[in-house]
């Protein structure tokens, strides 16, 4: 039978440095086997919707997730088999067309700003990661990454964060920090962090080998 993947679930405020760590983790994890699966991506396809509706979307609200397909994939990836993800447009507000084919992996690196919302998905977790980053940094972070690379005005940015992302974080992000294994300040540029996990991960690989 095929070894079970070792399932590492990154959460964290937006800007808080997810991504950054997962990408970190997959290069030094190279040699075995790793794949990054974005909760992202499965937010809902709004394409029957016109773009001033999308607009007023709240996508800090675990309802704008289908999470049903989501735990679905997990599922999948766990069983070893390999699945065809939606690819998501932030400066549409929607899906594109297109779908990315992943593969299964070993290592299973899954992050997401709700990603510890839904028990279904916290039960899938091996090992559950929580990137802590104030939040100034984060808006900071979050305004220069959106204005550079999501198709964002200044102004919208601060709009967002002020209506929706800050009060959700509140209410959905933060408390889910008590179900972290392990909390990492600062995200990024964390190292220490980073190698710990890569050695827990690597650890846990070779035990089910
Ligand atoms: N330690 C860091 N120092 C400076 N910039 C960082 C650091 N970590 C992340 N960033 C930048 O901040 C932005 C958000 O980081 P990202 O990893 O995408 O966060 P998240 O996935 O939590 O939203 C990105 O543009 C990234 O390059
Ligand atoms: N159409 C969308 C979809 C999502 N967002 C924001 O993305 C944030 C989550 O991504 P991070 O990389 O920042 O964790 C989330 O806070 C949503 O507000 C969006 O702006 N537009």
């Amino acid at each position: 039978m095929a070894k079970k993947p070792f399932l590492i679930g990154i959460t964290g405020g937006s800007g808080s440095g997810k991504t950054t760590v997962s990408k970190a983790l997959i290069t030094r994890l190279a040699d075995n086997n790793p794949i990054l699966l974005q909760q992202d991506v499965y937010y809902k396809d709004q394409s029957d919707k016109p773009m001033e509706e999308r607009m007023k979307t709240n996508y800090d609200h675990p309802d704008s997730i289908e999470t049903d397909r989501f735990v679905a994939d997990l599922e999948k990836l766990i069983q070893k088999q390999a699945i065809d993800t939606p690819v998501y447009d932030y400066a549409e507000h929607t899906r594109s067309s297109k779908t990315t084919h992943v593969e299964p992996g070993d290592v299973i690196i899954v992050d997401g700003v709700l990603l510890f919302n839904d028990a279904r998905v916290r039960d899938l977790m091996d090992l559950k990661v929580y990137v802590d980053t104030d939040d100034d940094i984060r808006f900071i972070r979050r305004l220069q990454r959106d204005t550079h690379e999501r198709g964002r005005t200044v102004e919208g940015v601060i709009e967002q964060y002020t209506a929706t992302v800050k009060p959700m974080h509140n209410q959905f992000v933060e408390p889910t920090k008590r179900y972290a294994d392990i909390i990492v300040p600062e995200g990024g540029g964390n190292y220490v962090a980073i190698d710990m996990l890569m050695n827990q991960a690597i650890a846990m690989v070779k035990k089910e080998e």
